[in-house]
Parts: structure tokens; C-alpha cells; sequence
């Protein structure tokens, strides 16, 4: 079992500054590890921290204390430590970010917005153009939309736009928040596939998925969520 993904003992308290001070503790201790090929489900009740903790994974949220360690190049890298130099160039090249929202970019087309994290890899434009295409018509975004920017898309097309542009790199980590949230059986049933597929090239997988259908397809097992706030009181 080769590990791609080490999170020990990871602290999170939000401070709201403009409302007196208060601290919501949020995560205690979380602690998983996820190998290459393996995807591992985030469960817990509403509230309970899931998207707090795969937000902290891609360095979005500072932790208090913890490591969350990502072999990155062929090295260790803990992301709590990293410089933000080393954050953008973990993006790039190991962590992969899903969600079912898209960042539109004005007057890019969706086949360049789905291109560009294979090209930023390095990647041939005409293997990019290959894939995304390949990608955006299993996702069944029609092919008279691709040249056109997203911005007017519907919420639907934009969601597997956004899918597209998150599964074209093979990154080794992926982080899917909700990726099948909104989707019809057909779509739903393409976003299994295309997470199976990155299992089987080794790719570690963490996910949430409200829907228990998705989940019980695609999760090797569930890491549950033990909610600070279950146990600890609002504090000032
Ligand atoms: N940026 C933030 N600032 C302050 N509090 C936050 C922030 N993000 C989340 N929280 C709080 O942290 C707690 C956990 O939220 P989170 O969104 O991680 O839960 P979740 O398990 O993903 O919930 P759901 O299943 O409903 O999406 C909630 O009480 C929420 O209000």
C-alpha cells in the first residue's frame, strides 16, 4: 500500500472577529490516511466539519494544530507548513479540486476552461484538446458549447464543465466536494466511472457525497466526522 495523503491529529476552531470573538471549534483531531487507489468518503451529520476538512486538505483554511502531509514530487510536504509558492505548485501538479461549482473565467471557452490544468502541467495542447473533448462529450455537454465561455451555460452544464476541467490531469490526489450534487441518473452515473477510473491509475481519492447511492459506489471506506461541537459548548 503506497500513501499518498497523511492527515494526523488536525485541530480547526473558525474565529468570527466581526461577531465578539467567537470560536466555533470545528474539527478535533482528525487523523486519516489515504493510499494510491483508495477513496475514502467523508461522513458525518450536517455541520459536522466535512467540507471544513477537505477545505483544510487543499490549504484553503489554516489549521490550529496538526499535519497533513501530501507525498508531493516523490516527497513528503506538510501543507500547514507549506509557503504559498509551494501551495500554488501542489495545486498544480498533485492535489485536483472538484466541486460542482465553476469559477467562470470571462471569455474563455469551455474547452480551454476544461484544457488548462492539463496544459499547466506541461501538457501537449493537442493531447489537452484530445482529452477535453473526449471528457466533455461523456459529460454530455454539447459539442456546439464548447466554443463558447460557460458564464451563460446553464447551472448544469457549468457543473460538468467543471467536472471535465477537474478529472483531464492526473493528479494523484483528488479532492471531490459533492461533484454528482445536482446531476441527472445519466451524469451521476458518468461521474462513478470517471472516479473508478482514477482509482484504478492509482489516483487517492477524498470525497463527500450526500447521495448514498454515489457513495456506496465509489467509497472503499468512510472516515466519520467527530464533530467538536457535538462535545464542546460554543465558547467566547
Ligand atoms: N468559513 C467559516 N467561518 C465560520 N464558521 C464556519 C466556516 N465554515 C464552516 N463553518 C462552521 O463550521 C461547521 C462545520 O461546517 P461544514 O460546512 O464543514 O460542515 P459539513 O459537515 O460539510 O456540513 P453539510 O453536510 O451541511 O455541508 C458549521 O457549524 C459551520 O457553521
Amino acid at each position: 500500500m503506497t500513501l499518498a495523503l497523511k492527515v494526523s491529529d488536525v485541530h480547526k476552531t473558525f474565529v468570527l472577529h466581526n461577531q465578539n470573538g467567537i470560536r466555533l471549534p470545528v474539527l478535533a483531531g482528525a487523523s486519516l490516511s489515504v493510499a494510491a487507489g483508495e477513496c475514502v468518503v467523508l461522513h458525518g451529520r450536517s455541520g459536522s466539519g466535512k467540507s471544513t476538512l477537505l477545505r483544510t486538505l487543499y490549504g484553503n483554511y489554516l489549521t490550529d494544530t496538526g499535519r497533513i502531509e501530501v507525498m508531493h514530487q516523490g516527497q513528503w510536504l506538510d501543507m500547514t507548513q507549506a509557503s504559498p509558492r509551494a501551495l500554488v505548485n501542489v495545486r498544480r501538479q498533485t492535489i485536483g479540486w472538484v466541486s460542482q461549482f465553476l469559477r467562470v473565467i470571462p471569455r474563455i471557452s469551455a474547452l480551454e476552461v476544461v484544457m488548462q490544468p492539463m496544459i499547466e502541467q506541461g501538457g501537449e495542447r493537442a493531447e489537452a484538446r484530445r482529452r477535453a473533448e473526449h471528457l466533455l462529450t461523456r459529460l454530455n455537454v454539447p459539442e456546439h458549447l464548447w466554443q463558447l465561455a460557460p458564464a451563460t451555460f446553464s447551472g448544469g452544464e457549468q457543473q460538468r464543465v467543471n467536472i471535465a476541467r477537474g478529472f483531464i490531469a492526473d493528479y494523484p490526489v483528488l479532492l471531490l466536494d459533492e461533484p454528482t450534487a445536482s446531476l441527472d441518473a445519466a451524469n451521476r452515473a458518468v461521474v462513478v466511472e470517471l472516479i473508478h477510473e482514477a482509482k484504478a491509475r492509482g489516483a487517492a481519492i477524498v470525497g463527500i457525497f450526500h447521495d448514498e447511492d454515489v457513495r456506496e459506489q465509489v467509497a472503499d471506506r468512510l472516515y466519520d466526522i467527530q464533530s467538536r461541537a457535538d462535545a464542546w459548548p460554543v465558547m467566547q
